[in-house]
């Protein structure tokens, strides 16, 4: 099986991760090499930057889309957040709006931007006092979502059993 679909709840997590020991079952929030290959990326950065710089997460999509944030911009935080030894949960900060107060260290910024027929763009801000470093995956057109998602499902037809990461089948 290959899930690709976005914006599950726990509850349906806790499912798929409960049933997925019993047969082959790849799941990824982005099926895309270029994505996977950013997931690496910002790892290596957050690695070598850790607590000096803030950790922002923007993303930005066609005006069809239904869950917000993506599920890439979801598994970006929490790939910081781990890589930061942070919990999401805890410093997972969705918007702002308001007099929310001065950003706290440890925050990771997510933020969502709808518009038109975006492919889907997604950017990590590294924060810092005098620089900034930006990473960006922008998508031109579905396409790279597409080669990845049959990429799989061929792949996912001889793999043991259990829940597999895109990147086994990408990298
Ligand atoms: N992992 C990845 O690389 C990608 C993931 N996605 C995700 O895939 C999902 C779908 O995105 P789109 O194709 O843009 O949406 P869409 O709205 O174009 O298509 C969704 C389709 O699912 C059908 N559908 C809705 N509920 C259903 C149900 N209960 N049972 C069976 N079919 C049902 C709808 O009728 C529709 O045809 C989203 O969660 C999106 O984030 C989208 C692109 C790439
Ligand atoms: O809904 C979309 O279009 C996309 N959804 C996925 C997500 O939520 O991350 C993947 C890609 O960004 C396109």
């Amino acid at each position: 099986m290959v899930i690709a679909t976005t914006g599950y709840d726990e509850e349906e997590l806790a499912q798929v991760h409960a049933l997925a020991p019993q047969i082959p079952c790849v799941m990824a929030s982005n099926m895309s090499v270029g994505i996977n290959v950013m997931l690496q990326a910002i790892q290596l950065v957050a690695n070598v930057l850790g607590d000096d710089y803030d950790v922002e997460v923007i993303e930005a999509h066609h005006n069809q889309k239904v869950d917000s944030p993506s599920g890439t911009a979801l598994r970006m935080a929490e790939v910081l957040a781990q890589t930061l030894d942070r919990n999401l949960s805890e410093v997972g900060v969705y918007g702002r709006h308001g007099i929310v107060g001065k950003r706290t260290k440890k925050e990771i910024g997510i933020h969502a931007i709808r518009g038109g027929d975006l492919a889907g763009d997604h950017t990590v801000l590294f924060v810092g006092t005098g620089d900034r470093l930006e990473i960006t995956h922008r998508g031109q057109n579905r396409e790279p979502l597409a080669r990845g998602a049959i990429r799989a499902a061929r792949w996912v037809m001889g793999a043991p059993k259990g829940l597999h990461d895109i990147a086994e089948v990408l990298f």
